[in-house]
């Protein structure tokens, strides 16, 4: 790590990870924590086409796709990122691309196989024919993605097919390619633009510095610049002291259940974090009661747990996970919340204000529960149901609630721009925060 030069952390050890990154100084909510560009990354089969594959932003009116001409599979904004891509590993991946795709479309893989296999050969076009030797790093010292990639702790699994599925061209050194590998898993990225997937990708210094953590500190954005791989920005969700540890999640928090397994079978640890901890002294999470009404009830006890039984306050609730009454503990059950945001995105859809309103607050409470503060999903789900409530508010409300709903509307928004301003933007332009401010400026019409 001696040649990195980190200014806000440090490495230091960790009882069960090995190391830790360890704030330097104090870092403040929304600063970046380090900055990276992808070594080796790749676009989910449902964006290509659809995205350049080089710098990932979406093609439109304006900006058709150009198709490599040699491979007919890769898709570039112009010649610019067409040529960096070619340098950077292409021209090592387009006459063996089809055949490679062919084999594995033959084996019927998964999808995160299919993904596996693309992401490997990406990374292996980078690095080359041949691993760098001493002589190289003292000369080019470019190797510090690779040799920092192979540093990192393995993961639990890795199924060996996906090596065997790499060209030879490009797997000359098979030690090597499964020891990249076998990192896969417990290391790499999703890239996201407004936090919905759109690809995967490999940045070794992150994986390096960052253990995960369920109440995460800092997380991941990702900057899409022309003829420029994804950038990634590790940004501070709050205030960070000088000594802590910075974490990011490695998976979403909301997966209150299945992530405990996910931790031991595809990261080999158990997650000592508060959340988890206090998971674990309410489990086992009882089933979600079927009828509808004991739903709504459920929903009415959350809010007035959280103290937000009709309206939305200056200062967001902060509710106990720990102290989460038994009869309520059933709202953990991941098919509740799964229940509760599809009953609002449809209501919302289908102009039901009032079912939307409510759905909409029992899962701001559920966010607020399981997810650290300034955490990016809260904040994109007060801008929805912001909007939620400006529907509701320009499509019915009696004269006598309007100033009420319309005050309900700011303070929602309020909430939202400061926890969206805290994650900053990222990905594709046109991201929530241009939503909030058309919707501040309709407000203010
Ligand atoms: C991306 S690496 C993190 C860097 C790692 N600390 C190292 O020294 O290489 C991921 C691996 O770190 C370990 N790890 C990450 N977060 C952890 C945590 N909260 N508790 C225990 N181990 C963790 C696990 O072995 C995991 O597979």
């Amino acid at each position: 790590m001696s040649n990195y030069s980190i200014p806000n952390v440090e490495l230091t050890s960790h009882p069960a990870a090995r190391s830790q990154a360890r704030a330097t100084q104090a870092i403040s909510a929304g600063s970046i924590i380090i900055s990276v560009p992808a070594f080796a990354f790749a676009l989910l089969d449902a964006e290509k086409g659809q995205r350049c594959d080089v710098c990932f932003r979406r093609s439109h009116e304006t900006r058709h796709l150009k198709k490599c001409t040699g491979c007919a599979s890769y898709y570039y904004c112009d010649a610019d990122c067409q040529m960096v891509h070619w340098n950077m590993e292409h021209k090592r991946i387009c006459r063996i691309y089809n055949k490679m795709d062919a084999l594995v479309g033959s084996r019927q893989l998964a999808q995160h196989e299919r993904m596996d296999v693309l992401l490997l050969s990406h990374f292996l076009a980078r690095i080359g024919p041949r691993a760098p030797t001493d002589s190289d790093k003292a000369t080019s010292g470019d190797d510090e993605p690779l040799s920092t990639f192979v540093s990192l702790l393995p993961g639990p699994n890795s199924p060996s097919q996906i090596v065997d599925m790499i060209p030879r061209s490009l797997n000359r050194q098979q030690e090597l390619t499964r020891k990249i590998y076998a990192r896969f898993h417990n290391n790499n990225f999703t890239v996201h633009s407004h936090m919905t997937t759109i690809g995967h990708g490999v940045f070794p210094l992150a994986s390096r510095l960052f253990n995960h953590s369920c109440m995460p500190n800092a997380a991941p954005r990702y900057i899409l610049t022309p003829a420029k791989p994804p950038l990634m920005e590790v940004v501070a969700l709050r205030d960070i002291d000088i000594g802590e540890e910075v974490c990011v999640p490695y998976l979403d928090p909301a997966l209150t259940q299945a992530r405990h397994q996910i931790f031991q079978y595809t990261y080999g640890f158990i997650c000592e974090c508060n959340s988890c901890t206090a998971l674990r002294s309410l489990s086992p999470i009882p089933e979600v009661p079927q009828s509808q009404d004991a739903v709504v009830t459920i929903g009415e006890a959350l809010r007035h747990y959280a103290g937000m039984e009709k309206t939305l306050g200056q200062a967001l609730p902060a509710p106990s996970l720990v102290n989460l009454p038994v009869t309520l503990r059933c709202a953990l059950h991941e098919s509740y919340m799964e229940q509760l945001s599809g009953q609002f995105s449809k209501a919302a859809h289908e102009g039901q204000y009032s079912i939307a309103i409510e759905s909409g607050a029992t899962l701001l409470v559920l966010y607020l529960l399981i997810y650290p503060r300034n955490y990016p999903q809260i904040g994109l789900h007060l801008l929805e149901l912001a909007k939620t409530r400006w529907n509701a508010l320009i499509s019915s409300a009696a004269p006598s609630e309007a100033a009420e709903a319309e005050a309900q509307v700011r303070v929602t928004l309020s909430h939202a721009r400061q926890i969206l301003a805290v994650y900053g933007r990222e990905g594709d332009e046109n991201g929530p925060l241009d939503e909030l401010q058309n919707l501040e400026g309709l407000l203010d019409e």
